[in-house]
């Protein structure tokens, strides 16, 4: 299980476990493995140019003591100070070891970007020559801006030591035009612990902020590493074991190894009802293909049997493509509800009767969401994408996009019931506030049907006896690992999905 913990929580673990250590050793850890991550990200060391950006704290101390290991190992090292607090006892460790220091408070975005557009400001500057020397400062902050546009230009890697646990969302203007000749110039970034503007705490990333191609980070996850819009602004997320001590964590993320622990496989005795009947009603006339498509995604999960309820042309539809498939109401341990309908098209008689069974849980997809009672009694799972959640809470698309995290617990902690929130990394949060982020994120899943597949397997799961919030997560997981399976083989479709399926879980339970 991959943990994910809050500033404040760090915070009081590194104080815990400062108190029994000589000060320093835990940022001399810290730089150890990022000056190791660089090392590896680069290839080669020696002789590799390296920028790093410096803000006022101890992230930046973290980057400085890491740029001084590197400059010991043959790098060019130049260190671009941010702020006039930067880190002293780091700052003397790099110059010790021979690397460069650069203030880059002045940097402006619209500086020139190319070398022939410098040589053409310098000569219009050498035109108004009086005027240039009345303007000592000026030509300084000048000077020193050329530089630091020429250092970065000719970078190798970034390392953002801006800001970490300690920032506020957004970068101050000294920061952002640096950052933006970094991206301007295209040079990768491995930002030290998170990429800097982002909010640590909730993955919220209203302000500008740092886009890292690695993020290596220390004695633990935080949230922002997991949770969109700010993980997919890490890169991959490299943890350096610094011996802190956590408590458990809210925000985890299911790893292979758990997944593989939670799935229910069949034993010895097991037979068709003791595996699981799921109840599938699903589909309508208007889309009959998603019946078709969620039954493929249940028949390939733990399930022993798929009951199919619906509209004749739509159950013909079902068998014809899977006749195991009966048709009927009959006893079930799970029902998947919803995929392919509108909310006008779902039976509402029979959704609120299923809906009324407390020991049966269901999972509640597309149409059905909106027509969920307030005053259901089962055990409920929810799967909307933004769009769908953004019509039952009555929140804008684009805010619940920016604001994933908060939404999904908000709307599980209200409602009493598990919410699958769909998008590239997709979020399931629980009613006590414990979140499982998918850490497997498959674009190519944003395609037709996708959904149905999901509804089908997580159904499936619930029929076979996990919990709603592991029965969600295992569903996501294995939903997007099929997905890449799937993708291996050109662009996929919902069915190429559903396909691969079972390879996808062979492979995780071998
Ligand atoms: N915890 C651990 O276990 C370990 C932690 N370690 C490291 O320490 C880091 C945390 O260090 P930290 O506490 O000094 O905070 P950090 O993020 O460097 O700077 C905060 C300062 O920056 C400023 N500032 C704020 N927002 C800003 C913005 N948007 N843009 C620009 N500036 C902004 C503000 O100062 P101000 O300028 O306002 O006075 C604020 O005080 C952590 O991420 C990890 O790298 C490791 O060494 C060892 C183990
Ligand atoms: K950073």
């Amino acid at each position: 299980m991959r943990q994910a913990h809050t500033v404040e929580q760090v915070r009081a673990a590194e104080a815990a476990l400062m108190a029994r250590l000589p000060e320093g050793t835990l940022m001399q850890r810290a730089a150890a493995g990022l000056a190791v991550a660089v090392s590896n990200f680069l290839g080669s060391t020696y002789g590799a140019r390296v920028v790093l950006l410096i803000g006022s704290g101890d992230n930046g101390g973290d980057a400085l003591y890491a740029g001084a290991r590197l400059a010991r190992r043959g790098a060019q090292v130049t260190a671009v100070l941010l702020s006039p607090k930067a880190h002293q006892p780091g700052l003397a460790a790099l110059e010790s070891a021979g690397g460069r220091v650069l203030t880059g408070g002045q940097a402006h975005p619209e500086e020139p970007a190319h070398a022939d557009q410098a040589a053409d400001a310098d000569q219009e500057a050498d035109a108004d020559g009086p005027a240039h020397a009345d303007e000592p400062a000026h030509a300084n902050g000048s000077a020193q801006v050329g530089e630091v546009e020429r250092v970065v230009a000719g970078a190798d890697v970034v390392v953002d030591g801006i800001v970490g646990i300690g920032g506020r969302p957004g970068l101050r203007p000294e920061a952002l035009a640096v950052v933006r000749l970094v991206e301007r110039y295209g040079v990768p970034v491995v930002a030290v612990d998170t990429p800097s503007g982002v909010d640590v705490d909730t993955g919220e990333t209203p302000e500008p902020h740092v886009r890292a191609a690695l993020t290596v980070t220390f004695g633990t996850h935080k949230v922002c590493h997991l949770v969109d819009p700010a993980a997919s602004a890490c890169g991959p997320v490299h943890l350096v074991d610094i011996g802190l001590e956590v408590p458990p964590a809210e925000v985890r993320s299911l790893q292979a190894a758990d997944v593989r622990a939670l799935y229910p496989v069949p034993h010895g005795e097991s037979d068709k009802y003791s595996r699981g009947v799921l109840g599938l009603m699903v589909g309508s006339t208007q889309y009959p293909g998603a019946a078709v498509i969620a039954t493929s995604g249940a028949l390939a999960g733990p399930v022993g049997m798929v009951r199919y309820v619906g509209p004749d042309p739509v159950a013909h539809a079902v068998l014809a493509v899977h006749p195991e498939v009966v048709v009927g109401e009959g006893r079930v341990q799970a029902w998947a509800v919803g995929s392919g309908t509108s909310t006008g098209s779902v039976d509402l008689e029979r959704f609120h009767r299923i809906t009324q069974q407390q020991d049966v849980p269901v999972i509640v997809d597309a149409g059905a969401i909106a027509a969920l009672d307030h005053d259901r009694a089962g055990r409920v799972v929810i799967t909307p994408h933004a769009g769908e959640l953004s019509q039952l809470i009555g929140v804008p698309r684009d805010v619940i996009e920016q604001r994933r995290l908060h939404y999904a617990r908000q709307v599980a902690e209200d409602r009493q019931l598990v919410v699958l929130l769909k998008g590239a990394t997709t979020i399931v949060a629980a009613p006590d506030g414990s979140v499982l982020v998918n850490p497997i994120a498959s674009p190519w899943l944003a395609t037709a049907g996708s959904g149905d597949v999901l509804a089908g397997i997580c159904g499936s799961l619930l029929a076979g006896g996990l919990p709603e919030f592991e029965a969600a997560a295992v569903a996501a997981y294995l939903h997007a690992a099929a997905g890449t399976l799937a993708a291996s083989a050109g662009p996929v479709t919902a069915m190429s999905v559903a396909h691969a399926l079972p390879e996808a879980t062979r492979l995780l339970l071998a």
